[in-house]
């Protein structure tokens, strides 16, 4: 027998024995998962963080100092600190399974029902508004314009949290009495932002959804505070959060008790200085595999520029947003806070004709 001949039968038989290795490795890697699980369940109870580098040292010195070969104690860490880290990973994703804005937790999408209009429904909607409500008759033109182009959600700041305490601070709750003066005579639905716990409970008196702006996003007594209450909760994204961040500033709010939450990415910080902020438009398909909640997108913040708002629009649309936030403003040369952002009526109805062309919109906005 020649060895040409015999070495395609040994290797088969090397390899089908190297098939039987595998599967007792696959089974005590199970196991090992079974155990790390359990090890994670009581560590979760306990309030404890799950990675400890000191257990997984202890483990690789005595491993190490077990190590038969011919495989070097360099590799054998290495493949170890892989066990230990794939260990790790499910201890976090467990505990992740656990938030009740996951989608692990709750598959239907959550919707939020605003007169006839429902967010999160599949059928992207238009919010539009000024930045600031600066007084009866310019928060009315805006609306007049709204309705007019078929929006039905309206928004308009009245408590503004301001880089600078020297910047219009708002008209407060005088703000909230004019958007829902306006809002009732032309049928719309409101948004506005709360930035004062105390002031959750009386928000709902005047306006239909509380936003909580971004500078906010980890203010967690206004977390606690909004979850404590049955109105809709519209939650910015944080200027420098990351999507765990941000999902976990929504548990808060739901594990308060309040689950109409929708979610609004609105830029975050980078080096980028083209635009205000950097839209990140793949926040959107994450946050809805993630989550359940509606997301919706802040083309205004986010990009800080007029002449790109609609591509941004259709961009946040084409990801999957549930809907749209732009700022309007009769007269943007003489608002009161972001002059230069604010779309004018023109150009909102531009805007909206070039986002409705896309088909992208469908016919949620129509009231
Ligand atoms: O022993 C623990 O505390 C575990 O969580 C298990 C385990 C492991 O895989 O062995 C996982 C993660 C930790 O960083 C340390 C060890």
């Amino acid at each position: 027998m020649n060895n040409e001949e015999k070495q395609p039968s040994s290797l088969e038989s090397l390899r089908s024995e190297l098939n039987g290795i595998n599967r007792q490795l696959l089974e005590l890697l199970s196991r090992r998962a079974e155990t790390v699980r359990e090890i994670g369940r009581i560590k979760e109870k306990q309030g404890g963080p799950e990675f400890d580098p000191v257990r997984e040292q202890e483990m690789l010195t005595e491993l190490v100092a077990a190590n038969p070969g011919p495989f070097d104690d360099k590799t054998i860490r290495h493949l170890f600190k892989q066990i230990f880290q794939a260990s790790l990973d499910l201890q976090v994703q467990e505990r992740k399974k656990e938030l009740l804005v996951s989608r692990r937790v709750r598959k239907e999408d959550t919707t939020i029902q605003l007169g006839s209009t429902v967010i999160g429904g599949g059928r992207p909607v238009m919010i539009a508004g000024p930045c600031s409500v600066e007084s009866y008759e310019q928060t009315r033109a805006a609306a007049a314009a709204l309705k007019a182009a078929g929006v039905t959600v309206m928004r308009g700041g009245a408590f503004k949290p301001r880089t600078s305490p020297y910047d219009f601070q708002g008209l407060g709750i005088e703000g909230l009495r004019i958007l829902k003066e306006v809002a009732a005579e032309f049928g719309l639905k409101t948004i506005s932002e709360i930035v004062d716990p105390a002031h959750v409970e009386l928000a709902a008196e005047y306006i239909d959804v509380i936003q909580i702006g971004a500078r906010n996003m980890q203010n967690f007594e206004l977390l606690k505070a909004a979850g404590g209450v049955k109105t809709p909760i519209l939650l910015k994204r944080g200027l420098a959060a990351t999507i765990d961040e941000f999902l976990n500033a929504a548990e808060y709010i739901l594990a308060g008790g309040n689950s109409q939450v929708m979610l609004i990415e609105r830029g975050i910080r980078t080096y980028e200085k083209a635009t205000r902020n950097t839209l990140d438009i793949s926040a959107v398909p994450i946050l809805k595999q993630e989550s359940h909640l509606p997301v919706l997108v802040d083309v205004t913040h986010s990009t800080g520029r007029k002449d790109i708002m609609a591509p941004c629009a259709k961009a946040a649309l084409a990801a999957g947003a549930d809907g749209i936030m732009v700022e309007v403003h009769p007269n943007p040369a003489v608002a009161l806070s972001d002059a230069a952002q604010q779309l004018d009526i023109p150009q909102f109805e531009r805007f909206m004709a070039d986002v409705r062309s896309s088909g992208l919109l469908k016919d949620g906005v129509l009231a």
